[in-house]
């Protein structure tokens, strides 16, 4: 008899998701969940329609609006077409409503409660299931893996692969498991652990892996302040971040709309139990935090590793040896408008945001209300709230959390993504410095010239209090050091979330196709000049800020490339910037930094970059899901030694062309020189022969339906019956529910 070999969590809900593997390892998984916004779902329905193919599954899709609209009052709300006033961001509405109303799907609109940021509504609905492999067209699709989903964020081309065959095509990720032992100390939160963990890994430390939160500190949060750290997996460069489900996991779902119910649940349950990692289990890497060592911590650069503690100064250039990394800290350095050694808590704020999928739900806003109840917004600072869904902002009412936000002077908005990245009206202006509970600060991301530092709700809480960066601590009585508790104008009482506790310590041959391939370029020969950009952690932001993303075309984004780098605050080229000089305007290899491409999901990276011309990269390392992304349009990414980039630099820089020859994988250099790289078996035989995957997974078809009835059979609570008949809410109508 042969005995099963430890699993981890993640490892257990890959397998059983399992629909077919190639001879390279690549799998072609099942999709239980899909999420849908706006942004990135356009070009996706406009593929379906052209290839004349309909959604598989739309009873397992749920989509609403989330990143363009408005968080102003919806008194007035009659249709997204009179109250979206951004003409972009309108027609960007509007798309999403008609492929709405033409496939057949569920959707949480504006005049419906249940609205709100994409992350925030799957969980509240018990749409987000343990176990589940949950996708979306949005990098922080990662915040479901606190429920043991494995959740990631996929580009638009895949958003159209699930659409069509609710599969995926995978390659089985690392295992990471980063452990926080310990107790953490008052006034910590479990944003400040996440943020603690980006600062010791670094924003690549996950890439290739699929990050398992476990230890004594992880199990002791709710789910809430559990969604905040998986949220952030991506800012570590992971795939996902997951927690096994427990009590915990289980007493949030319990009774949610779309959880299982009655016989279902106690089946679900009894499954639910089984997901957690085997002891014994190996992984790839592993990482132990101790909890007592976080204290409240805030960005200060324009990357989320750029940590620093409440109680610590403005990095130093001048203690970096290494060269390349100091001039990085006086790049991020002038653009964060900071003077070295300046005490954190002594810079001083314009704006506050407390939003966003990282921190926009009910625990947040309680923890706020503690710190701000009965004191006052400093006079120099706007500061807005912004919650997560409609059904947040209604329990913050109720509870007497939003009288308490407003009385202090802060603005209490409608549900959505607003300030984190600014698609609305919500941004920053040139040189504004925020306090912002969001997950991203990036250059520009909450505006143009914007100047961001990341951290936890109360820390924002206390900041706009206080003007300035300030250590929440100091606003705990001591008294309460232990459990902290909040009145509410209910009378009932709330745990804070910041409380300290005492914690225990094989391939199937293909079938015949019946549905039309679309196709892409084949990838053969590539002879060019290689523009030299050897700058590490370029984020999708910088190579395609926001405001391009409100096209709903793939093409046309070529002049947007790089926009922020390339072109002055008045619109004309920077002459200095390496793709405007004349010997690069005609590159069609990009030789890159380590981490190209982190960040956000949007395929508008690659399509920027392709209509630019760029048909290969070649970087020491890059991002997850940009990798894939550029290869669903037909581009190549390679991966070399850093030493073998260097080199080839150089090349660049001396304005020579470089040959890529795929199909025998070799790289040649003007002088004769081969460089050989590597690419898995079925990447490289899509490329070389422009197949497009829609069409080869939907030659599975027989696969897929038969891997359908197992899983009805044995996982009945997982078909979404229950909630498909439900009348499909758009445009006007308010207080719908299922
Ligand atoms: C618009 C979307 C592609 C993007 C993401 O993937 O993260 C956005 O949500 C963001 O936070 O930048
Ligand atoms: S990170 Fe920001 S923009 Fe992206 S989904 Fe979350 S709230 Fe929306």
């Amino acid at each position: 008899m042969t005995v099963a070999s430890p699993t981890t969590l993640y490892d257990k809900v890959f397998n059983d998701h399992v629909i077919d593997t190639m001879e390279d390892g690549t799998c072609l998984i099942y999709i239980d969940r899909h999420l849908v916004h706006e942004v990135t779902s356009p070009q996706a329905f406009e593929g379906l329609r052209n290839a004349n193919r309909s959604v598989r599954r739309p009873d397992l899709t749920l989509s609403t609006v989330d990143h363009n609209i408005p968080t102003s009052s919806r008194k007035e709300f009659k249709n997204v077409s009179s109250f979206v006033k951004q003409p972009d961001s309108k027609v960007q509405c509007e798309t999403l409503e008609d492929n709405i109303k033409a496939f057949g799907l569920t959707y949480f609109g504006l005049g419906d409660k249940r609205q709100g940021i994409v992350h925030v509504i799957g969980p509240e609905q018990g749409f987000t299931l343990p176990g589940t492999t949950v996708v979306c067209g949005d990098s922080h699709t990662s915040t479901h893996g606190a429920f043991g989903a494995l959740a990631f964020g996929i580009g638009t081309s895949e958003v159209e692969h699930v659409l069509a065959t609710q599969t995926l095509l995978q390659k089985k990720s690392k295992n990471l498991r980063i452990s926080v032992n310990g107790t953490l100390p008052v006034g910590v939160q479990s944003k400040d652990v996440i943020l603690h963990i980006i600062g010791v890994i670094g924003t690549a430390g996950g890439t290739g892996h699929v990050i398992e939160f476990a230890g004594p500190v992880i199990e002791s949060l709710s789910i809430d302040a559990r969604m905040s750290i998986c949220n952030m997996s991506i800012e570590a460069g992971a795939r996902a971040g997951m927690i096994a489900p427990d009590q915990i996991t289980f007493d949030y779902l319990k009774g949610r709309p779309l959880a299982p119910k009655g016989a279902d649940w106690e089946k679900a349950e009894k499954y639910w139990k089984s997901l957690r990692s085997d002891p014994g289990a190996k992984y790839d890497k592993e990482v132990v935090i101790n909890g007592s060592d976080i204290i409240p911590t805030v960005t200060w650069g324009t990357t989320p590793q750029d940590v620093v503690q409440i109680t610590g100064k403005v990095p130093d250039p001048a203690s970096y040896s290494d060269l390349a990394q100091r001039a990085g800290v006086e790049r991020s350095l002038e653009y964060m408008g900071l003077t070295p050694n300046t005490p954190i808590n002594e810079i001083s704020i314009d704006k506050v945001f407390i939003g966003s999928c990282t921190n926009s739900r009910i625990e947040d806003l309680r923890s706020v209300a503690q710190v701000v109840k009965g004191r006052k917004v400093a006079s120099h600072v706007y500061a807005m709230i912004v919650p997560g869904s409609g059904l947040i902002k209604k329990q913050a009412e109720d509870e007497g959390l939003a009288s308490i936000f407003t009385e202090a002077g802060f603005d209490w908005r409608e549900a959505g993504c607003s300030m984190c990245l600014g698609m609305n009206e919500d941004q920053l202006k040139p040189y504004e410095r925020c306090a912002s509970t969001s997950n991203r600060n990036f250059e520009g991301r909450q505006g143009f010239k914007g100047r961001t530092h990341l951290m936890s709700p109360a820390m924002a809480a206390a900041a706009a209090i206080k003007g300035k960066l300030a250590d929440v601590r100091e606003f705990i009585p001591v008294e309460s050091a232990l459990v902290l508790q909040f009145e509410t104008k209910d009378s009932k009482s709330y745990i804070f979330p910041f409380a300290q506790t005492d914690y225990p310590t094989a391939g199937v041959a293909a079938e015949s196709d019946d549905g039309p391939q679309a196709g892409m370029p084949p990838f053969t020969v590539l002879k060019g000049t290689a523009a030299p950009m050897p700058m590490t952690n370029i984020d999708t932001d910088k190579i395609i800020p926001k405001q391009f993303l409100k096209t709903i075309k793939r093409t046309g984004l070529g002049t947007a490339l790089f926009y922020e780098l390339r072109y002055h605050a008045d619109g004309t080229p920077d002459p200095e910037f390496v793709l405007n000089k004349p010997q690069y305007q005609k590159s069609s290899i990009l030789i890159a930094g380590a981490n190209f491409g982190c960040g956000s999901s949007r395929e508008h990276a690659p399509w920027a970059l392709n209509d630019f011309g760029i048909r290969c990269i070649i970087a020491p390392s890059f991002a997850d899901i940009f990798e894939n992304n550029t290869t669903k349009n037909g581009m190549l990414p390679i991966t070399l030694p850093q030493q073998t980039v260097d080199i080839l630099c150089k090349d660049a820089e001396q304005g020579l062309e470089l040959e890529v020859d795929l199909p025998n994988q070799v790289i040649r250099r003007s002088d004769g020189d081969e460089i050989s790289f590597k690419i898995e078996s079925f990447r490289k035989h899509c490329l070389v022969n422009g197949l497009d995957d829609i069409g080869l997974t939907m030659q599975k078809k027989k696969l897929i339906a038969s891997f359908e009835s197992h899983r009805s059979a044995n996982y009945p609570w997982l078909d979404g019956q229950k909630y498909q008949k439900v009348p499909i809410a758009v445009g006007g109508g308010s207080n719908t529910d299922w």
